[in-house]
């Protein structure tokens, strides 16, 4: 049977910081670079040959993906980098702390907004340009949903990996919290309402299994 790895990043500076980081590159801390190692042992338990790592713009997916594809002995692989698997961007959230935004805003907004489906954080007012997404013509958001998001992403899903499954070509995808909770909505057929209870930490991978018809039929949380 076919399967599929999926992972968060380990813990990020910002993450380490407690503030919003979207579309922001911030890099590992030591303790995110352990959380790697951690479940590149936890994957390379699995004895899973893959075919492709996918992965997003940023450099804590990049570098995540980077160590676990050398530690389980697959450092041949092709890693493929997509704008499409990035973080959702927080808009004008980026870069607050997060404590601090619930007394500005409310617990309750703020639970919308990070966990909502539809919930639009407040967008920022001047678009950012960067050269890695001006090159391909890809506008960074000024800010997205989860919807959004997932929007952006199935895609990817559908013109990339779905086929390579269909092939039965095994794949491993590292990415960040909210990109893998559009994916994890997709994948499970979450109801719109119900996805606010889903939490991807840092660094702890999940095995798919799917049927010839990319149909989930196990999904275990390894640890
Ligand atoms: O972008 C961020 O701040 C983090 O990757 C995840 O955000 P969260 O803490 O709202 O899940």
């Amino acid at each position: 049977m076919v399967k599929l790895v999926i992972t968060r990043h380990g813990e990020s500076q910002a993450n380490r910081d407690n503030v919003y980081t979207g579309w922001s590159d911030v890099k590992l801390t030591p303790k995110g670079i352990e959380q790697a190692h951690l479940a590149a042992g936890l994957i390379r338990n699995l004895d899973i040959q893959f075919s492709d790592i996918h992965t997003s713009f940023l450099q804590r997916a990049i570098t995540t993906s980077n160590l676990i594809c050398d530690e389980i002995g697959q450092s041949y692989l092709p890693i493929h980098k997509t704008w499409r698997l990035n973080e959702r961007h927080y808009g004008a959230l980026r870069g607050m702390n997060k404590d601090d935004s619930k007394k500005q805003f409310g617990v309750e907004q703020i639970a919308k907004w990070r966990r909502g489906y539809t919930a639009l954080p407040p967008q920022l007012t001047i678009r950012d340009h960067e050269r890695r997404y001006d090159e391909l013509g890809v506008k960074i958001p000024l800010s997205e949903s989860l919807e959004m998001t997932q929007k952006r992403l199935l895609p990817y899903w559908n013109d990339v990996i779905a086929g390579k499954l269909l092939d039965g070509k095994n794949q491993l995808i590292v990415a960040h919290g909210s990109s893998l909770r559009a994916l994890i909505k997709y994948l499970d057929d979450i109801p719109d309402d119900e996805i606010n209870t889903v939490e991807v930490p840092n660094g702890q991978p999940i095995m798919y299994e799917f049927d010839e018809q990319l149909k989930a039929i196990s999904k275990i949380i390894l640890k």
